[in-house]
């Protein structure tokens, strides 16, 4: 992790949590010196309207690619803003499977995103079959191609990139330090080809069965500068843990 980037932490509750989730988790992270990092909860949008007041920023799930209207289901960019959030993930793995949703309509995404004034967390990720090919770097780099044809240079250094292998999610299986290395050290080549001001500054997070045990060492390499953490984000404890192993 380099100095001049900020640390960042997501936690993507994905479909699960209640409201005393939310209390509790609220009251921990409050506690939490949140100075030296951003701390994001990511939970269902349902959930959102019940984080006041608090010193780390919440996210939504997903967003509509559309400004408002008859899209039933869908939450809008300017109603995640107006519900206090400052970041949405986009393109996460799992909506890209049960949705369909291709890496155009997660750079359109993206570009909404933005022009309500969030930040987009962008996930990229290959399945198992094209890591077991060793084609993993082309694979991301087709789901990157439309970010960088859709979204302006200024646009673009707004974003932060999520990698998360999909063989990784939820698996218990998680890259190794050097494994994530790589392929964040490749995204990051691939911005530099856009903007190495931007490629520098840019906040590349690994997620995939990240937990406090395996935090630390991730977060040591160079280009990684945090997570976007799923199963762990679901307890205080080791959400904590796992913000903690940035410093
Ligand atoms: O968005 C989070 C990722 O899908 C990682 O999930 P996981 O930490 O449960 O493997």
């Amino acid at each position: 992790m380099a100095m001049a980037r900020k640390p960042l932490v997501a936690g993507n509750w994905k479909m699960n949590g209640n409201p005393t989730l939310v209390r509790e988790m609220g009251d921990a992270l409050n506690k939490l010196d949140t100075d030296a990092m951003n701390v994001v909860v990511c939970p269902p949008s349902c959930f959102l309207p019940l984080f006041a007041n608090t010193s780390f920023a919440t996210a939504g799930q997903d967003v509509s690619a559309n400004e408002e209207g008859a899209h039933t289901g869908d939450i809008a960019a300017s109603m995640l803003r107006d519900l206090g959030c400052k970041y949405v993930i986009v393109g996460h793995s799992e909506r890209r499977q049960d949705h369909g949703e291709s890496s155009q309509l997660v750079a359109n995404k993206a570009k909404r995103a933005l022009s309500e004034g969030l930040v987009p967390i962008i996930c990229v990720g290959e399945p198992l079959e094209v890591r077991e090919s060793e084609k993993e770097q082309e694979y991301v780099e087709q789901q990157l191609l439309p970010v960088f044809e859709t979204l302006s240079k200024q646009e673009l250094s707004q974003c932060v990139v999520a990698y998360e292998p999909i063989w990784a999610i939820g698996t218990g299986k998680t890259a190794s330090p050097e494994q994530a290395q790589q392929m964040h050290a490749f995204i990051r080549s691939k911005l530099a080809e856009q903007d190495s001001v931007i490629a520098e500054g840019t906040r590349l997070l690994y997620g995939g069965s990240v937990k406090p045990d395996n935090a630390r060492e991730l977060f040591a390499q160079k280009d990684i500068d945090g997570g976007l953490i799923g199963g762990a984000s679901l307890k205080t404890d080791s959400f904590i843990a796992i913000c903690q192993a940035t410093q």
